[in-house]
């Protein structure tokens, strides 16, 4: 069903958020459940988010067996009925491209469709296949599809990233747990998400050392088995509420939130004027002062988030004075340009910085989400812009957000959804007339349960 958020603006927004599962861990966690040759895995907080029905649509196409029940996800991998990943699921995410491991681990061979660029950036898989060849297999491409194979087990080497990325450090990883020998991942992402998956991973049986440093050690085991995990918290999810509170002038509690994975974007919003008190169960948020602009620069972690980076571009709109916001690490992540200067916002782009002149006053219009995180920033300017703001592109966030308008709305703010079938302007603006009734009729109903 087509929908569209429509946000309100004006509302300072209060109380407490509980944030869900990190959508970038659980999606390699249930890749990895694929090593599990006996017994089940029981995946604890997992959102119920677009982007986990479609990996597992993956996991069942490949024979594995996985129910979902109240964020709960059980994954039984024990009887894997072929090692081939369809176009049908892998092209609709590129984190599908995640089960590549763990398939020519369990395997030894395996054939998977080509993952597709997508709008922020060409995002090629160069690393992650030579981590595989490093490791004994033998990589061809055709017809869209990329096929591995190892002449009997994998065998470790070392694999020195020319770029730390998080998914081929992901997918070395989960390769590197069942070949013979240690494995030695040199410049490897060091997220939060990568030290939850070496943490299932070793639960499962692996033998994972290093993970959230730059240099991880696998010593290849003979078998895996399923086990119980908790995913951990949404850390881009976290600094998208902290955002709002921020734009808002609001002072809201981020329950969940884990203040050691949030270090950049703590520090630049203390920079920015706003208040955050951490505690051992969530962080507080309060900005209770005028913004001040800052400059950011993305990097990989411990850098500040490329995930982050256009929720903050939102807050530095109606920030005293000019930020300049640089992206290093994809080369096509100002799309959300385009939308904020629909509603009043002035920005430059030059080359791989977006100068923004702050102190705007953000007007409410119709904008399109062109990715995921760039739709969240949106919301976040249609929260302090005069008028009515409708977000479309809405399937992008429901790839990584759980029922953002019911928890926006829970802290006071004014969103919601509607469908746009048969949709007409005069429906709308009725729905904006009588929103408290609307949120309840078009609350967001996770899709998949
Ligand atoms: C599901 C998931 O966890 N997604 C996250 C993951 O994406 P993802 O794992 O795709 O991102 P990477 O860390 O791999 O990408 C970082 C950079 O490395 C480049 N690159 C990557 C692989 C490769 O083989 N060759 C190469 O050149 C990419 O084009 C990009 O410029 O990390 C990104 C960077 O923090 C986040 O924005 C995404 O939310
Ligand atoms: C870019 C993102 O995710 P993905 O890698 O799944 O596209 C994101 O979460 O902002």
């Amino acid at each position: 069903m087509m929908s569209k958020f429509i946000v309100r603006g004006g509302k300072r927004l209060t109380g407490s958020v509980k944030v869900s599962g990190a959508k970038n861990s659980v999606l390699p966690i249930i890749a990895a459940s694929l090593l599990g040759e006996v017994g089940e895995s029981v995946i604890i907080d997992a959102p119920p988010l677009d982007d986990v029905i479609t990996i597992s649509k993956v996991l069942e196409s490949l024979g594995a067996g996985i129910t979902y029940q109240d964020e709960v996800i059980r994954v039984n991998a024990e009887h894997i009925t072929t090692c081939e990943a369809p176009y049908e699921w892998v092209r609709k995410m590129r984190a599908s491209f995640l089960v590549m491991g763990p398939l020519l681990a369990r395997c030894g061979r395996t054939r998977i469709s080509l993952p597709g660029g997508c709008a922020i950036g060409t995002r090629p898989i160069d690393q992650h296949l030579k981590g595989f060849e490093a490791l004994g297999a033998e990589i061809s491409l055709g017809q869209g599809y990329i096929e591995a194979k190892s002449n009997g087990r994998l065998r470790g080497a070392k694999v020195y990233l020319d770029v730390a990325s998080v998914g081929a450090t992901e997918n070395i990883m989960m390769a590197a747990t069942l070949a013979e020998g240690v494995t030695v991942i040199e410049n490897a992402a060091k997220e939060p998400e990568i030290v939850d998956l070496a943490n299932y991973l070793n639960a499962m049986g692996a033998k994972v050392r290093g993970a959230g440093t730059g240099v991880i050690r696998i010593e290849g085991v003979e078998k895996m088995h399923g086990v119980e995990h908790n995913v951990i918290p949404d850390r881009i999810e976290a600094g998208t509420f902290m955002a709002a509170a921020a734009i808002t002038g609001g002072d809201v509690y981020v329950e969940g939130a884990i203040a050691d994975h949030l270090g950049p974007v703590i520090s630049k919003m203390e920079e920015m004027g706003i208040t955050i008190e951490p505690d051992e169960n969530g962080i507080r948020v309060i900005a209770d002062k005028p913004l001040k602009s800052v400059d950011v620069k993305t990097l990989p972690y411990p850098g500040f988030p490329t995930d982050m980076q256009s929720q903050m571009m939102a807050l530095l709109l109606v920030s005293e004075g000019t930020s300049v916001v640089t992206e290093t690490v994809f080369e096509n992540r100002f799309m959300h340009v385009d939308e904020f200067q629909l509603m009043n916002a002035e920005i430059k782009v030059e080359g791989r910085s977006a100068i923004v002149t702050g102190g705007a006053e953000l007007k409410g219009a119709k904008v399109t989400a062109t990715d995921l995180r760039a739709g969240a920033a949106l919301i976040l300017a249609g929260l302090v812009s005069e008028g009515t703001t409708e977000v479309g592109g809405v399937q992008h966030i429901d790839r990584g957000y759980v029922h953002l308008a019911e928890k926006l709305s829970g802290l006071g703010a004014d969103i919601w959804r509607i469908s746009t079938e048969d949709q007409s302007t005069e429906k709308v603006s009725k729905k904006v007339a009588s929103e408290t009734e609307d949120a309840k009729l078009f609350k967001v109903q996770p899709t998949w349960v």
